[in-house]
């Protein structure tokens, strides 16, 4: 089974070595920044995005591996329209109810915890030991960095970021385009576009 990944970046590395923990057996990454750029940790980079849009068929999985929501969300909807074997990768010690929906280009790592009825869009991130409990809609592109714990019912909007260690209230929605930052509480719902953080979570001025 092989593997690509787009984006050589630290996030990327984590993506290939929980889908070799997974059972694929054959990583390679694509970036922009080949030919400068030939090696990500263990893994060789091997093209650039014109390069895997060139041999994605010969994958049998793609999985766009950019930190930046947005862009990792365009490139995924890219490379789908295109056609591309998009993947999931989640890791074996991840728990997911078998309920769960994950979106294409979706990936969960070690230590995550997705309850019943979660629904998760497109190229959304749920990072290492992150608690996303009962009912919670994640819309596309979000982010759920990891140690996070996000309570039941909770909506997240589109390219939505929540900081590493954050918690959020049950049934809080939080818009499109938020950052919540690192260690916050979010216990009412955020706009989109605002930046919140503390304890209580307030607009980020
Ligand atoms: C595997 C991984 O690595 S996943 C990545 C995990 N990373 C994260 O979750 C990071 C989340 N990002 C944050 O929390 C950021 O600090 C942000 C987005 C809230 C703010 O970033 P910036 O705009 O660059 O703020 P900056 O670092 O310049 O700090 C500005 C002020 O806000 C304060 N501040 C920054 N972040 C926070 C926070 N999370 N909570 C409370 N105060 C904060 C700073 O102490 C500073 O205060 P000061 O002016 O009194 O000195």
């Amino acid at each position: 089974m092989k593997l690509a990944v787009l984006g050589a970046s630290g996030h990327g590395k984590v993506v290939a070595d929980t889908a070799l923990a997974a059972g694929w057996e054959d990583v390679v990454f694509f970036d922009d920044a080949w030919p400068a750029l030939t090696q990500n940790g263990i893994w060789p980079v091997v093209g650039d995005t014109d390069a895997l849009m060139t041999q994605r068929n010969e994958f049998d999985g793609i999985v766009v591996g950019i930190g930046s929501n947005r862009i990792r969300l365009n490139k995924t909807r890219e490379l789908s329209y295109s056609g591309a074997k998009l993947t999931t990768i989640v890791h074996p010690c991840a728990v997911l109810s078998p309920t769960v929906q994950l979106g294409m280009g979706s990936v969960v790592f070690a230590g995550a915890v997705i309850q019943v009825d979660c629904r998760l869009g497109a190229a959304c991130i749920v990072n290492t030991n992150a608690s996303i409990d009962h009912d919670c809609c994640l819309a596309d592109g979000v982010h759920v960095c990891p140690g996070t714990s996000i309570a039941g019912l909770v909506t997240v909007g589109e390219v939505s970021w929540i900081g590493i260690g954050a918690s959020v209230k049950q049934m809080v929605k939080i818009g499109e385009g938020v950052t919540v930052g690192a260690g916050a509480a979010v216990v009412s719902d955020v706009s989109d576009s605002e930046t919140v953080v503390g304890v209580p979570a307030h607009v980020f001025a």
